[in-house]
């Protein structure tokens, strides 16, 4: 048997392994096993803590289609109160600083990059008004912060339909990667509203790298000053960008229960 603990950050849930403690074979068709909300325990995201050379700690993060991916903000906030301490962390986005604070934590979730292959894209275009978009949508901006996203900042957030453009965006040829996909609106100087289509897991209560994508792609467009809050379907985060700085990002984390599963099962 496998000790797991159930954690969410503003409703983006996850299943936090600590392979330190238990050791376990994760593949893909493992995370995707344990991550179905019917045959499974049911998350957005899986998460395995394990050591790092570097690091207090590594993190890798499992989609709940099984996709291995590079980053995860809530994720992130939610292993210092794992861990039970301020930690530096290890991903595959590099090295990153979370802090607890009161409800949560604060992450230094490192420097955001805008060059086109950077995204990564399949073909050199602007990624602040990029010269691409679908249906009525308006022309967006892509940022990779860790792992990639474009951001759509639209004037009625509540007339998109996400359900449909969502998967449509994700799976374009133009993003060889596949991509986060942000529906967002700015409702003050420092106010966004968001909804995120997450790539490999669909509509999720909340994005913490989709915020701060986000937040990154209004400063620079000016359409609003940081900090920012980003207000999610789970609540609000708050994301502080100077340009040419790395991103901090401030949010609740919590802690569900711990269960024991038999991982040979999945
Ligand atoms: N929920 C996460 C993002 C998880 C990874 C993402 N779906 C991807 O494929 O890049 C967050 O809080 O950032």
């Amino acid at each position: 048997m496998g000790r797991f603990s159930k954690m969410h950050g503003l409703g983006n849930d996850f299943v936090v392994i600590d392979a330190r403690v238990d050791a376990v074979e994760m593949t893909n068709a493992r995370a995707r096993a344990i991550a179905d909300r019917h045959a499974g325990i049911g998350c957005d995201q899986l998460i395995l803590i394990g050591n790092a050379p570097d690091a207090d700690v590594s993190m890798q993060i499992f989609n709940a289609d099984g996709s291995e991916v590079e980053a995860c903000g809530n994720a992130t906030r939610c292993v210092p109160l794992f861990v039970g301490r301020d930690v530096t962390i290890r991903t595959k986005a590099g090295l990153l600083d979370a802090k607890a604070v009161d409800g949560g934590a604060s992450v230094d979730m490192g420097a955001p990059r805008f060059d086109w292959d950077a995204i990564p894209l399949a073909y050199p275009m602007d990624t602040l008004t990029m010269g691409a978009s679908w249906e009525d949508l308006p022309a967006p901006a892509a940022v990779n912060v860790g792992n990639p996203h474009v951001i759509f900042f639209v004037d009625d957030l509540d007339g998109v339909n996400f359900d449909h453009l969502g998967p449509l965006i994700e799976h374009d040829p133009l993003f060889p990667a596949r991509v986060n996909v942000n529906f967002a609106q700015v409702v003050g100087d420092d106010h966004i509203r968001l909804v995120v289509w997450e790539r490999g897991a669909g509509l999720t209560r909340a994005c913490g790298t989709g915020a701060c994508a986000t937040a990154v792609a209004a400063i620079r467009r000016k359409l609003v000053a940081g900090p920012v809050t980003v207000s999610l379907p789970g609540g609000d985060l708050v994301i502080d960008w100077t340009p040419g700085g790395t991103i901090r990002m401030t949010g609740p984390a919590t802690h569900v229960f711990d269960g024991e599963a038999d991982w040979d099962r999945f």
